[in-house]
């Protein structure tokens, strides 16, 4: 593992997830930096991980790579503030949904290496996917060490920077779509007279299951629905009316959507 101090700027969700995900992969809290707006959110930090909160001018001195975590919206002020202190060649990564690589290699020291990451939320469980593109003086070290960093809360995937915006879209955006999946679900098994909690346990099984099917078996998601869809049976005239309520264009459209807000937030 890298001898490197590593800051968080910017701790809220997804830079706690990735600083417990780090934690629990061996890094020590003493090599760790974190920064937060609030000093309740401090605190709470401290408290939960024995990591010594900082500012963010502290953290850009000290640490010898930079994640970024803070919300799109927020980020501008953030690189302001910081850029006068990150000494050239430190390594800043972007976890921010839209901003692009170039955006940040403008308001930083020329040269500055910079990489662009889209996490989600199952970091929490080390089960990220983390979509990594760097930018222009971003070298293929550099790019290992986000790979090693990332790659300690789930998996890692190098793409062109020109589909993050769309991995943003599937992959960051993901999880919540299959949340609103098993909402949906529940309320189905509300609606046949399940208690609520029974109705969860079951939706959540067939969750985990189906997950674990689509990564370990190496069918083809069309092959494993027709194999639960009998002919006559019970399967086929819940999916006619998925079909009838254009349940798939619904996700073409919603996940376009998403891709086209994180262009926005881009700017
Ligand atoms: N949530 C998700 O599923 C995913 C989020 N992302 C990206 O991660 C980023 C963070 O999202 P998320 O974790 O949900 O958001 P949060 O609001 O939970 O976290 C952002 C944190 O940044 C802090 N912050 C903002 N400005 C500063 C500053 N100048 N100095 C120090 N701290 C600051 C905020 O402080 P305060 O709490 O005081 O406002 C907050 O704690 C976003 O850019 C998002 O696009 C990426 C993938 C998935
Ligand atoms: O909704 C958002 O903007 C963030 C980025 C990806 C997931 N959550």
């Amino acid at each position: 593992m890298t001898t490197q101090n590593v800051a968080v700027l910017g701790t809220g969700k997804i830079g706690e997830a990735l600083l417990s995900g780090m934690l629990r992969g061996g890094w020590s809290p003493s090599r760790l930096l974190v920064t937060t707006r609030r000093p309740e959110r401090a605190a709470e930090l401290r408290e939960r991980y024995g990591v010594e909160p900082v500012g963010n001018a502290e953290a850009a001195k000290a640490a010898d790579t930079l994640i970024l975590t803070p919300k799109p919206q927020d980020m501008g002020a953030l690189v302001d503030e910081l850029a006068p202190h990150v000494p050239a060649g430190r390594l800043v990564i972007s976890g921010a949904a839209g901003i692009t690589t170039r955006y940040l290699e403008q308001r930083l020291t020329e040269g500055t290496p910079v990489i662009r990451v889209m996490a989600n939320t199952p970091a929490l469980v080390d089960e990220a996917m983390s979509v990594i593109s760097g930018g222009t003086h971003a070298t293929e070290d550099h790019l290992a060490l986000a790979e090693e960093i990332f790659g300690g809360v789930g998996k890692t995937l190098r793409l062109p920077e020109s589909q993050q915006d769309a991995a943003t879209a599937l992959s960051g955006s993901g999880p919540a779509y299959f949340f609103f999946l098993v909402e949906a679900m529940t309320d189905a098994g509300i609606q046949l007279g399940l208690p609520r909690d029974k109705a969860h346990e079951l939706i959540v099984q067939a969750a985990v299951g189906a997950a674990t099917m689509l990564r370990d078996s190496g069918e083809h998601p069309v092959t494993l629905r027709e194999n639960v869809t009998s002919p006559g049976g019970t399967t086929i005239n819940a999916i006619r009316e998925l079909e009838n309520h254009r349940v798939r264009a619904a996700f073409i459209d919603a996940i376009e959507a998403a891709r086209d807000r994180s262009r926005e937030l881009g700017g």
